[in-house]
């Protein structure tokens, strides 16, 4: 069985009447890359500040790593490491100086705690530069060098990806593949953005006004989300037996006695019109759908895009 990494149950925050979380049940196995999406304001941080215990649950259970208490979860924090706020480093120090610095600071052994970081975080050949000179993509690079120096099991990223330019998403993207594959680290990544997350993520949580909406592996949700006819007959049974037997395809889905979804034959809804009803099933529509993911998204918190 997969390791539980992390399992948080009926996690609640409020804030005087204002429920920030709710009741949120999240899992993650070893090896997750799980994306936490939801608009500014549905609780994201606030979740993830609850698992690194920088704020208190008004209710609920967190466990890291199987902990049965707090005390264990406490210990298990040191196999977490996060990146929740643009951290601050100094100005006028480079990028090696910067990690140096915390690195005394939380007691991270060994110098060579920094390189490894460096190194994962792609940042090895910024040199003497200040880091008043980043760009945004180096500075969101060195605050997941950071949060990587004590070379965590679980690593926590609220929002590492907003306000990259594409090629900085890119970027980001791969050196979080990258991690993920050579040190198994397991992720929980949130953005606003689904389409951010895409080809990143294996696992996604859709989060809106502190409820967590719906849990999803990215194979269902492609699957989900792929472009199809759908049709709309009086004999499900039937229609599929004129598609396998017709139009030689098994590319389908029967989703109820009225209603099936065709993956094949998508530039040829004339032709699966005419075989149908050429066979005598009745045909009230056929309807091209397929939603992208951000549509998918949408139509989950059933609202319109915020800023
Ligand atoms: N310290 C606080 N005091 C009062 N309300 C808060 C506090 N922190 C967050 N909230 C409220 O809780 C809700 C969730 O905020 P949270 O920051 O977790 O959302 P988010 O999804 O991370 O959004 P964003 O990306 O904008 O930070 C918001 O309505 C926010 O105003």
């Amino acid at each position: 069985m997969a390791e539980q990494v992390l399992t948080t149950r009926g996690l609640t925050k409020r804030y005087g009447h204002a429920l920030a979380a709710d009741h949120i049940n999240l899992d993650l196995e070893r090896g997750q890359i799980y994306g936490l999406v939801g608009r500014n304001g549905a609780g994201k941080t606030t979740i993830i500040r609850m698992i690194t215990a920088q704020t208190t649950p008004t209710e609920g259970e967190i466990s890291l790593f199987g902990a049965r208490d707090e005390r264990e979860n406490a210990r298990m924090r040191a196999r977490t490491g996060a990146m929740v706020e643009t951290p601050s480093f100094y100005p006028y120090l480079n990028a090696r100086q910067n990690l140096e610095y915390y690195r005394i600071q939380r007691g991270i052994p060994g110098r060579n705690a920094v390189d490894e970081a460096l190194e994962a975080a792609g940042l090895t050949d910024t040199g003497t530069k200040p880091f008043k000179h980043f760009s945004l993509g180096m500075k969101q690079r060195l605050g997941l060098a950071l949060a990587l120096m004590n070379r965590p099991d679980l690593l926590l990223l609220d929002e590492p990806i907003n306000g990259l330019d594409p090629e900085g998403i890119v970027e980001f993207r791969n050196l979080l593949l990258k991690l993920n594959r050579d040190r198994q680290t397991t992720i929980l990544i949130s953005s606003h953005i689904l389409s951010e997350l895409a080809n990143l993520a294996t696992c996604y949580g859709f989060i809106d006004h502190g409820v967590l909406l719906e849990q999803i592996s990215a194979a269902r949700l492609s699957e989900k989300c792929r472009a199809c006819l759908e049709l709309r007959v009086d004999d499900a049974a039937k229609a599929a037996l004129v598609l396998e037997e017709d139009l030689a395809t098994r590319d389908f889905e029967v989703l109820s006695p009225s209603v099936i979804r065709l993956y094949s034959h998508l530039d040829r809804p004339g032709e699966v019109t005419r075989a149908l009803v050429g066979a005598g099933v009745g045909l009230s529509a056929v309807e091209p759908q397929g939603a992208n993911l951000e549509d998918y998204f949408l139509g989950l918190i059933g609202g319109v895009r915020h800023a």
